[in-house]
């Protein structure tokens, strides 16, 4: 395969700790009631090589993006974050995959989780 055709996939990872509310049919309480987590993401931009610069993208780019979205989300509580709806992987996915709308190559993949309880999400772009 040569390096001009083959198409990479790089990543990048960040973290956030936040509170949250959630309507739920089960445990309505304990989640009706303010609770936090640490949440743990992952960003996978898949496109072609740049010859010129050995790279799909330079990381300290994606790096940047990210640190604005981590700056939306840590320490807030995300019930009230512009744009979330529903605090829950599923929607932090969605919205992590807008705000990097316009990256060149695009999000191919943004998986959130929670380490402590093993619970995670995926969306495949
Ligand atoms: N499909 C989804 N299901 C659930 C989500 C979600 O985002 N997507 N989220 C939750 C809640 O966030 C919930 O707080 C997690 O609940 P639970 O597993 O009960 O964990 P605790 O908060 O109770 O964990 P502690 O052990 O107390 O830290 C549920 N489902
Ligand atoms: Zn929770």
């Amino acid at each position: 395969m040569s390096a001009t055709t083959a198409h990479f996939t790089v990543n990048q990872r960040f973290y956030f700790d936040a509170a949250h509310t959630l309507e739920r049919e089960i445990e309505v309480e304990g989640s009706r009631r303010i609770h936090g987590h640490t949440y743990h993401a992952e960003v996978s931009l898949r496109g072609p090589l740049d010859p010129a610069t050995g790279m799909v993208i330079d990381l300290g780019l994606l790096r940047e993006r990210l640190q604005g979205v981590r700056e939306r989300l840590d320490h807030h509580l995300l019930d009230e974050v512009p744009g979330l709806g529903a605090p829950t992987l599923e929607n932090l996915c969605l919205f992590i995959a807008a705000a990097l709308q316009g990256m060149q190559p695009p999000p191919a993949r943004v998986r959130v989780w929670r380490e402590a309880l093993g619970d995670g999400c995926v969306l495949e772009l």
